[in-house]
C-alpha cells in the first residue's frame, strides 16, 4: 500500500486534504511535524507522495511549501485540492477566555481569524505553530491557554473546552492543497489544468516582463504569481508562476522553452488537473491546430515549395 506523508499530527485540514486527495487508492498516511520533513520523506523514497498546503484565500501562499519545492531534489506536483477553511477555537477549561493569555495556531490559521480574536480573546497573544493539530497539541499539555485548530482536531481532544466553531473572519475562505511527488509519469491533459513552474530570472532590465510576455503572447493566463528570496544573496529572488494548461499543450511547451532560453533557472513543478475542473479558455491563435498548421506552412518555406 503506497505511504503517502502528510503535514500533521493527525487533525490538521491537510490530513483532510490528503485524505481526499488519495481517496481512490488504499493509502497509509504517515504524520510528518513540518512541511519540510513531509518533502523531504519523498525525496528520501520513504513515502510515495506528500499532502501539503500550497495558498489559502485569505493569506496567500504558505512559504514553507514554495521553498521545500525547491530547497532539493526535484519534486512536482499532480493533484490539488481546494478545502473551506472554518476554525474551532479550543480552550483549557480551566480558562476563562477573557483573561487567556496565549492562543496558539498556525500563522496562516492566526491570521484567517485575528478580527475574532481580538473580540473573544483580547488578552491572548499568538503563539505560531507548525500547523493547528499541534496548537491543540499545546493547548492539551498546558502549553498555550487556547488553540485555532481544524474542526477534526476537537474530536482527538474531548478533554478541551470548544469554545466556538465556524469561526473565520472572511466567510468564504479556501485554502489550496497539493499532492506532490518525485518526476515520473505526468497525469495526462485533461483540458483544464495547471502547470506550476519556478524561475530565476537574470538580473537585468525588463527580465520579470519578458518572463510574463512568454506567457501572455501565447494567450497563457497566469493564475498567481509570487516571489521569495533565493537565499544567496539580497535582492535574488525566484518567482514561483502557476498557469492554465499542461505541458502537454504546445502553447505551454513552446512558453516553456522560451523561458528555458532566457531564464538563468526554470524548475517545472507539474501539470495537473485543477481543483475547479473550469476548461481552460485557448483563443484560437494559440490552439493545437493552429500551432500545426504553422509548424507545416515554416516546414514548406524551409523545403523551398512555397514563399
Ligand atoms: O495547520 C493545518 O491544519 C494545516 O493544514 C496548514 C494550514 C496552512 O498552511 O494554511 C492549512 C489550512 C489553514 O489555512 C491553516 C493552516
Amino acid at each position: 500500500m503506497p505511504r503517502i506523508a502528510y503535514l500533521g499530527p493527525q487533525g490538521t485540514f491537510t490530513e483532510q486534504a490528503t485524505r481526499a486527495l488519495t481517496a481512490d487508492f488504499a493509502a497509509e498516511l504517515i504524520a510528518h511535524d513540518t512541511v519540510h520533513s513531509a518533502l523531504d520523506a519523498v525525496r528520501l523514497g520513504d513515502v510515495e507522495a506528500a499532502g501539503v498546503p500550497m495558498e489559502n484565500s485569505v493569506e496567500g501562499a504558505v512559504a514553507a511549501t514554495l521553498d521545500g519545492l525547491v530547497g532539493g531534489a526535484p519534486l512536482v506536483a499532480v493533484a490539488e485540492l481546494v478545502l473551506p477553511i472554518r476554525f474551532d477555537v479550543l480552550l483549557r477549561p480551566e480558562v476563562d477566555p477573557l483573561h487567556a493569555t496565549s492562543v496558539a495556531s498556525h500563522p496562516h490559521a492566526l491570521a484567517q481569524v485575528r478580527g475574532w480574536l481580538s473580540e473573544r480573546l483580547p488578552r491572548a497573544l499568538d503563539v505560531p505553530t507548525a500547523s493547528t493539530a499541534t496548537a491543540a497539541a499545546e493547548v492539551a499539555n498546558g502549553t498555550a491557554d487556547a488553540a485555532v485548530v481544524a474542526p477534526v482536531a476537537t474530536r482527538y481532544h474531548p478533554e478541551l473546552t470548544r469554545l466556538a466553531s465556524e469561526v473565520a473572519d472572511v466567510d468564504d475562505a479556501v485554502t489550496r492543497f497539493l499532492l506532490v511527488r518525485r518526476p515520473g509519469l505526468l497525469p495526462d491533459p485533461t483540458g483544464a489544468d495547471r502547470t506550476s513552474i519556478a524561475v530565476v530570472a537574470h538580473d537585468e532590465v525588463g527580465a520579470l516582463g519578458e518572463v510574463l510576455s512568454e506567457l501572455s503572447l501565447r494567450g497563457i493566463n497566469l493564475s498567481r504569481i509570487e516571489s521569495r528570496p533565493t537565499k544567496d544573496r539580497l535582492g535574488a529572488y525566484r518567482f514561483f508562476l502557476d498557469f492554465d494548461g499542461h505541458v502537454a499543450d504546445t502553447r505551454i511547451g513552446d512558453a516553456l522553452t522560451g523561458l528555458h532560453r532566457r531564464c538563468f533557472e526554470v524548475r517545472f513543478l507539474g501539470s495537473f488537473p485543477k481543483a475547479d475542473s473550469k476548461p481552460v479558455n485557448v483563443r484560437a491563435a494559440d490552439s493545437e491546430q493552429a500551432f500545426r498548421r504553422s509548424m507545416s506552412w515554416l516546414d514548406e518555406v524551409r523545403a523551398g515549395r512555397i514563399a
